[in-house]
């Protein structure tokens, strides 16, 4: 591991580090994170990022994109691949209450065997229906071994404000999570050069 970086501010309680690029297992993740989305150049992702959350651990709402406007409109430029494509928000552990992750702007699928992996109220299902009530905001339930996927931009390669999303706060036991964030094209090596230079 890499890391890990402790993160305390009011958006973000947690603690992310990063596997080794070289270890079988993390090659054959980024395998399957580029084969399921037609792809075969590693460049394009980043170094995954393994995120634990403690007990009140949160990620406030949040676009995995970057705006195109400073200060992070570096984050996007072509030696960093462009902006973030897409995301998997994959459970790798999970034995917590609270700790879903939510999309409050996208509208609840109607049917009812979403709610195996997805927050529906108890009084959201009427009896006998295969239907839920229609409501706008999704929270995926943290179950350890599902995967959340997402592309983050329009066609046009504008950021989808769609895909706003929060770690909600964990209330007991932990949260253990892997993010996979894929670019627009390959991440060049090249690293610009520092300002500071020895004579
Ligand atoms: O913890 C979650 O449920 C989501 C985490 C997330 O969105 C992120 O790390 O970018
Ligand atoms: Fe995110």
């Amino acid at each position: 591991m890499v890391g890990p970086d402790l993160i305390n501010t009011t958006m973000r309680l947690s603690q992310s580090a990063y596997p080794p690029r070289s270890h079988p297992v993390v090659k054959r993740i980024e395998e399957r994170a580029l084969s399921f989305q037609g792809y075969d150049s590693r460049n394009r992702l980043e170094p995954i990022q393994i995120v634990q959350y403690p007990i009140d651990g949160h990620y406030n709402a949040h676009t995995d994109w970057f705006p195109d406007e400073e200060p992070v409109r570096e984050l996007i430029t072509r030696h960093k691949g462009g902006n973030r494509e897409s995301s998997f928000f994959v459970y790798l552990h999970a034995n917590s209450t609270g700790g879903g992750t939510e999309f409050p702007k996208l509208s609840r699928p109607a049917e009812k065997f979403w709610c195996d992996y997805i927050e529906c109220a108890e009084e959201d299902n009427p009896e006998g229906s295969n239907n839920v009530t229609a409501r706008t905001g999704v929270t995926f339930k943290p179950i350890a071994g599902n995967a959340i996927f997402w592309r983050n931009l329009h066609p046009d390669g504008q950021g989808h404000w769609g895909t706003r999303h929060a770690g909600q706060p964990v209330k007991s036991g932990s949260k253990t999570g892997l993010n996979i964030w894929t670019r627009q094209m390959d991440i060049a090596r090249y690293k610009p050069p520092t300002a500071k230079s020895e004579s």
